[in-house]
């Protein structure tokens, strides 16, 4: 079966949303931050964003019934005192419109915007087609002025068919030994995949699109891994014990969000880590984009314990202990020292 429609209207939404993100980075005031009551930042850029690629979503597949499982939800909107903040998402969402020019829409009301929000509260599962949105990957890499990226998924019959990541802080040439975050070159790129056809980047900008392949790299020493920028997100001490092991001698290139996935893709480097500490539940919208991403690459994404991730479960991931992600030749060695390094932890307590 062909999802080449969806694709195409995948990365019209993802664009539109990337453009509304850029806006919103540029000039991003701290009044722009709001806290969700999991203490994770949320601006108004999460809403927008969401909002966009919903509408947009709904617009091109008007007859379909329309599922979409997203992060965010209206709840803390349609709290007193955010009157301001849902006129400044729409206002934002109707100009990005409006930039385009292809979609003749009149204005939307903050009702459809609210709607639009809204309509990301399905639970998925492994029946029918579900789309997957994370409108912002890396809330806090996007407050801080750094990497972020919209990442959009479709679940046909609880498979991966189709994923788009946009990455506008991330060079278009490779990040491999740099820091990702101070760059003097053009950024900003689109990774995409549809199930057996490989995956692609092009430019932000419309470029034409490059086939990209994760590396052939086999021995460790010459890998490089990816993990969390941010600390809390993550076991340190597993991922360097982890490394150690592996005897990786490049220092952790530390990244927020799925860029890391992207990155990965076109081969800036081989591993990618993921440990969160005990208790974390992780959710479809922050892997799936990434994972298709990878494996049409030619790339593994497994969890701890080297099973494939399922989408098909409802919002969350069941995954053991942590995903890794890694190339076909090196996977075998990275389940190995995961394997012990977890033993030696656990036999640690
Ligand atoms: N304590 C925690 N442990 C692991 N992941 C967490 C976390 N708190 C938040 N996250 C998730 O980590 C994502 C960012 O991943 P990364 O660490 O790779 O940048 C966040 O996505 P959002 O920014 O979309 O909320 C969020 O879902
Ligand atoms: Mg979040
Ligand atoms: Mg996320
Ligand atoms: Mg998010």
């Amino acid at each position: 079966m062909s999802y080449d429609k969806e694709l195409v209207a995948a990365k019209k939404a993802a664009c539109l949303a990337a453009r509304l993100c850029q806006k919103v980075q540029k000039d991003l005031l701290q009044s722009d931050v709001q806290t969700k009551s999991d203490k994770s930042p949320v601006t108004v850029a999460d809403y927008g964003s969401q909002a966009l690629v919903s509408f947009l979503l709904q617009k091109e597949f008007p007859t379909e019934q329309f599922s979409l499982v997203a992060e965010e939800d209206s709840g803390d909107l349609c709290k007193d005192g955010s009157q301001e903040t849902l006129e400044r998402i729409t206002k934002l969402v109707n100009d990005t419109l409006a930039s385009d020019g292809s979609y003749s829409v009149s204005p939307l009301s903050t009702e459809d915007i609210l709607q639009a929000i809204d309509s990301g509260k399905s639970e998925g599962g492994s029946q029918g087609r579900h789309w997957v949105l994370d409108p912002i990957d890396g809330t806090k890499g996007f407050v801080r002025g750094d990497q972020y990226a919209i990442a959009l998924a479709l679940l046909d019959e609880g498979q991966l068919v189709l994923g788009v990541l946009a990455c506008p802080n991330l060079p278009f040439t490779s990040i491999s030994g740099g820091n990702p975050n101070a760059f003097n070159g053009e950024v900003g790129c689109l990774f995409f995949s549809e199930v057996g056809q490989g995956t692609y980047m092009q430019s932000l900008n419309g470029s034409s699109p490059l086939k990209v392949q994760v590396t052939a790299v086999e021995n460790p020493e010459e890998a490089s891994f990816f993990e969390s920028y941010e600390a809390a997100h993550y076991m340190r001490y597993l991922t360097s014990l982890i490394s150690e092991k592996l005897g990786i001698k490049a220092p952790p290139v530390r990244i927020d969000s799925q860029v890391k996935y992207g990155a990965l893709s076109r081969g800036d480097g081989e591993i990618y880590l993921r440990f969160p500490r005990k208790g974390y539940r992780e959710k479809i919208w922050d892997h799936a984009a990434g994972c298709i991403v990878v494996t049409e690459a030619g790339g593994l994404v497994t969890d701890a314990a080297g099973i494939p991730l399922d989408f098909s479960k409802g919002k969350y991931l069941d995954v053991d202990a942590g995903i890794i992600v890694t190339n076909q030749k090196l996977m075998p060695l990275l389940l190995k020292a995961v394997r012990e390094s977890l033993n030696e932890k656990a036999s640690s307590l």
